[in-house]
C-alpha cells in the first residue's frame, strides 16, 4: 500500500503505508533509539509529524504502562521500518504511519532546511495530490494558538501525597513528571494550562511547576501570568516549555530553532560544577535571552540555555527532560533540588 509525504520544499517522498489515513504537521526528527512508546505519547509532539532516525521502531512491543499520556500525540509517524505491533497501534489510534522511507535523506533535508511543514496520505487509495492538499492546510507551529487546550486537563486532578503541595500547570505534561513528584511524596495538583493566579493560589501550593508542552511558548500566556504573579513569593520550577514560559514571563525571550533537539544523548554542561550529563530532549524553541534569570547549564553542542536559576528568587528550570522516559537518568536529582528549594522557601509553609 502506498504512502506519500508532501514536503514544504516541494518534494513528494514515497513510502509504504503501515497505518492508513491523511494528516499534516511540522516534520521533525528524533534520534532516540529506544523509547518509541514514550515519544509517541509525549504531548509535546502535538501537531508534529515525527520521523525516527533509528531504523527499526517497535522491536520490544507496545505496553501501556510506558505511555506518557493516553493517546498518540504526533499527527503522523515516519520510520525506516515499523514492526507490526507499532503499526497496529498507530492504526487503532487513527494516526497515519509510513515506513520504507529513506529516513537518512529526510533527516538531512530537515537539518539543512529546518523543521518544515508536511502533508501525508497513506493507504490503498492514497495519492500524491491528497498529500499535497494536506500540506496546503498545514500551518506553522506558532499559528496553533489553541494548542494548550488540545493537551491539558479540563478539570484539576489531584494526586495525594504527604509531602509538599505542587501546583503543576499542565501545558501537556508527561505522566513521568507527575510520577517523579509523587515518588518524592509530593501532593500534585494538575491544573489546566489556563488556570488563573487565583485558581493556583486556591490549592495553597509550596511550589508552582510549569510542565512541558507542544508548540510555541508564546501561546501559553496564562501560564506566564501565573509565573509573573508568584515569582519571588513562591518557588517556581519548569521543564522544557516550562523553562521557556518562565523565562518569557521574567523578562526573557524565546526563539525558534532551526530543527531543534530531539533525542536521548544531548550533552549538557553545568557551569558551576563543570560536569557534563547526558539528557533527553524534545524541543524546537529555545531561550535566547534569560531575562532576570541566570543561565546555569548550557548545551555542549550549540551553547543554548539548558538550565536557568533565579537571582535572589527561588526559580529553577530545565530545557531538557530530567524525568527521562525515554532516556538517561543523569538528571533525576532535579526533582530533589526543586522540592528542597520549596522546603527551604521560608514563607511557603504555613504554621497555622
Ligand atoms: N518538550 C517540550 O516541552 C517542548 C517545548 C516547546 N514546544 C518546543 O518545541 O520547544
Amino acid at each position: 500500500m502506498s504512502a506519500y509525504i508532501a514536503l514544504a520544499d516541494g518534494r513528494v517522498v514515497e513510502g509504504r503505508s503501515r497505518a492508513p489515513g491523511t494528516g499534516r504537521g511540522e516534520l521533525v526528527f528524533t534520534t532516540a533509539y529506544t523509547g518509541y512508546e514514550e515519544s509517541l505519547t509525549d504531548p509535546s509532539y502535538a501537531e508534529q509529524a515525527l520521523t525516527f532516525s533509528y531504523p527499526l521502531i517497535g522491536n520490544y512491543g507496545v505496553r501501556e504502562e510506558r505511555f506518557e499520556s493516553d493517546s498518540v500525540q504526533p499527527r503522523v509517524a515516519v520510520a525506516h521500518e515499523f514492526t507490526d505491533d507499532v503499526a497496529d497501534w498507530l492504526e487503532r489510534e487513527g494516526i497515519p504511519a509510513i515506513d520504507a522511507v529513506d529516513t537518512r535523506d529526510l533527516v538531512t533535508s530537515i537539518r539543512e532546511q529546518g523543521a518544515m511543514r508536511c502533508g501525508v496520505a497513506a493507504g490503498p487509495d492514497a495519492t500524491p495530490e491528497q498529500a499535497k492538499a494536506q500540506l496546503e492546510q498545514c500551518v506553522e507551529m506558532s499559528e496553533h494558538t489553541d494548542i494548550g487546550a488540545q493537551v491539558s486537563v479540563d478539570e484539576p486532578q489531584v494526586y495525594e501525597g504527604n509531602g509538599l503541595t505542587v501546583a503543576l500547570l499542565d501545558c501537556g505534561a508527561k505522566q513521568s513528571i507527575v510520577d517523579s513528584l509523587t515518588a518524592r511524596d509530593a501532593e500534585v495538583h494538575v491544573l489546566p494550562y489556563d488556570s488563573t493566579p487565583e485558581e493556583v493560589a486556591a490549592v495553597e501550593p509550596d511550589l508552582v511547576f510549569v510542565s512541558n508542552g507542544p508548540g510555541d511558548p508564546a501561546n501559553f500566556e496564562a501560564a506566564g501570568e501565573v509565573v509573573d504573579e508568584f515569582a519571588g513569593e513562591l518557588p517556581i520550577a519548569g521543564i522544557c516549555l516550562g523553562q521557556q514560559v518562565v523565562a518569557r514571563s521574567l523578562g526573557g525571550e524565546t526563539e525558534k530553532m532551526e530543527f531543534g533537539h530531539r533525542g536521548l544523548n544531548q550533552p549538557v554542561r553545568d557551569l558551576e560544577t563543570d560536569r557534563v550529563i547526558m539528557t533527553t530532549q524534545n524541543h524546537g524553541y529555545s531561550v535566547a535571552d534569560p531575562g532576570e534569570l541566570a543561565v546555569t547549564q548550557v548545551n555542549v553542542n550549540d551553547g543554548t540555555a539548558e538550565g536557568l536559576e533565579g537571582v535572589g528568587i527561588d526559580v529553577i528550570t530545565r530545557q531538557y527532560h530530567p524525568e527521562a522516559n525515554p532516556g538517561p537518568h543523569d538528571s533525576l536529582d532535579f526533582f530533589d533540588d526543586v522540592l528542597e528549594m520549596a522546603e527551604n522557601h521560608a514563607p511557603a509553609v504555613a504554621s497555622d
